[in-house]
């Protein structure tokens, strides 16, 4: 069967609005396009107060709202006149005194904004949850055939304008991608209300323990298609949350060079995370989701400078991240040093864009102002299923010096910023750092000792001294033989999270070979 899709005129609206914002004037547009306005309580007498001619819903149905707005829409004679089809259903209409109505104007109660404040109740959850308003919006989006449906004030304009050009008619093409987005709405809304619901313990108290929600519910929305997933025989797409917030890949704005690819996103996504723990002006660079060079300075070009150092070879074809306004100086001598994949910065300066505009495919993104939004949930995908944890959102617990002599003003400060590099490395992580720089970074081994042993070749390879540097480890040190072969190759103060049954050891390896160590009472794992 096809359904009908021609162009259709207007000649009945229905607005029934939480968020009020531009409903009057559009409401007035269509009351001077000769269009017949029905409306709910509040919206009614928005419209009324303000001059629009509007009938009641009430007067319509011959019915009162009631139950403290529990039941206003939902009615034979507001349901029939949306899904009554042309052609099909027009004698039974006429029957029973149903008229048409062409156009939806719904959004629904703020069910995610009531519950996100803390002081809401579950009666105030309760109360907030639209049933009428989802009701008509799921009747309009089936019968799109016949009816327009809108969600969101920022879809008036475009109806206007399509209505003011074809005599009051809305095309089966935006009827249809309008009965899409009306799907996606209340598939959201549902899903938050799941969601919320399915948080508490059912044993009728209704209350929230620390667990997580019974079924998943999360609404992403398609940003992109990528070229290719991670490797070219994959396909792949980028999807962000409605609402996602600035200073992140999912908002940032690209302002020239190819189109990012899967790994681009990924990647840009790793740096601009480590990026963003950093006060001071921050440089870091990534290749295959690791960190390889990292530094914090007076400056971002000092910080690249020193970034780009602990590992030139990795760092060609990387992303590279800044907490600050990326400058002209600072592009210049990226673009004449290196070939690089995406640069990401909260702003970009004129002059920057000028010469980074000389390299036509290196990806420029502007992200916005960095804020300390962490999301609530990380998650990754098993054969089958997901798993779900909370986000590593802390640094460490309480920072204890455990050997006997205590970390110098500039290891303390060193220790501490090569944790938080470890922190974006993925397991076994061992950074070696000295003056707020990476001096070699070991990723992704199976042992801790051979992270090491990278970490150590990589400030060979680049010229860089170990000795006096720290060393930061994301997980504990089972043995002491990670502390004996820290101080041969002259570490002199270490960061770890402690822990393992064979502390006092590791201390004592410590102590002997004269080193501080720190520990943080927190692992940083990452897969
Ligand atoms: N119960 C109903 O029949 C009903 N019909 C529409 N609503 C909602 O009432 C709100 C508008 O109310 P008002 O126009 O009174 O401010 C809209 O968010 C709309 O989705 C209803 N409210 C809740 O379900």
């Amino acid at each position: 069967m096809t359904i009908a899709a021609s162009n259709l005129p207007v000649t009945r609206a229905l607005l029934s609005v939480s968020d009020k914002s531009g409903v009057l004037e559009f409401a007035q547009f269509l009351h001077g396009q000769g269009v017949h306005l029905l409306s709910t309580g509040g919206t009614a007498k928005l419209l009324a107060d303000n001059g629009v001619p509007v009938t009641e819903v009430s007067d319509h149905t011959g019915f009162p709202e009631m139950m403290d707005g529990r039941v206003k829409t939902l009615h034979p004679k507001i349901h029939g006149g949306i899904l009554g089809r042309r052609g099909t259903d027009d004698v039974v209409m006429q029957e029973h005194g149903i008229g048409r109505i062409d156009l939806i104007v719904v959004n629904l109660y703020p069910f995610e904004a009531t519950v996100a404040k803390p002081s809401c109740t579950f009666e105030d959850a309760v109360e907030n949850i639209d049933i009428g308003g989802p009701a008509m919006v799921r009747a309009s989006a089936k019968n799109h055939a016949h009816v327009t449906v809108v969600v969101e004030p920022a879809d008036y304009a475009r109806i206007q304008s399509e209505m003011e050009a074809n005599g009051n008619c809305i095309s089966p093409a935006t009827r249809f991608d309008l009965a899409i987005k009306a799907f996606e709405h209340t598939a959201h809304y549902d899903g938050m209300i799941a969601n919320y619901f399915g948080s508490r313990v059912a044993d009728g108290t209704h209350e929230q323990p620390a667990a997580f929600p019974r079924t998943f519910n999360l609404q992403v929305r398609k940003q992109q298609d990528c070229r290719y997933g991670e490797n070219s025989h994959q396909g792949g797409a980028f999807y962000v949350e409605p609402n996602a917030p600035a200073g992140t890949i999912a908002t940032a704005r690209q302002i020239q060079g190819k189109e990012l690819s899967y790994n681009n996103i990924a990647d840009t996504d790793a740096a601009l995370e480590c990026v963003r723990q950093f006060e001071l002006p921050a440089c870091v660079i990534v290749k295959h989701a690791n960190p390889c060079g990292v530094a914090i300075a007076a400056d971002i070009l000092t910080a690249y400078d020193r970034a780009y150092a602990t590992d030139p070879e990795s760092a060609f074809g990387g992303i590279i991240a800044f907490n600050r306004e990326l400058d002209g100086a600072t592009a210049r001598t990226i673009v004449e040093r290196q070939f690089v994949e995406v640069i990401i910065a909260p702003s970009v300066s004129e002059d920057a864009a000028n010469f980074i505009s000389l390299k036509k495919n290196v990806r420029l993104l502007e992200c916005g102002k960095l804020s300390g939004h962490i999301d609530q949930f990380d998650f990754k995908r098993v054969t089958g299923g997901l798993l779900l944890q909370h986000n590593d959102a802390l640094l460490h617990a309480d920072l204890k010096v455990v050997t006997e002599r205590e970390p110098t003003t500039e290891e303390y400060g060193d220790l501490l910023f090569a944790w938080k590099v470890a922190k974006f490395v993925k397991s076994n992580a061992i950074v070696y750092a000295k003056d707020s720089m990476t001096i070699g970074v070991g990723a992704g081994q199976m042992s801790r000792v051979n992270s090491a042993r990278i970490a150590a070749i990589k400030a060979e390879h680049a010229g860089l001294k170990v000795p006096g540097s720290v060393m930061a480890s994301d997980a504990f040190f089972p043995f002491r033989d990670g502390i004996d072969n820290a101080a041969a190759a002259g570490i002199k103060a270490v960061i770890q999270p402690g822990g393992s049954m064979r502390d006092e050891e590791v201390v004592a390896a410590a102590n002997e070979h004269g080193m501080a160590m720190i520990f943080t009472g927190m692992r940083h794992f990452r897969h």
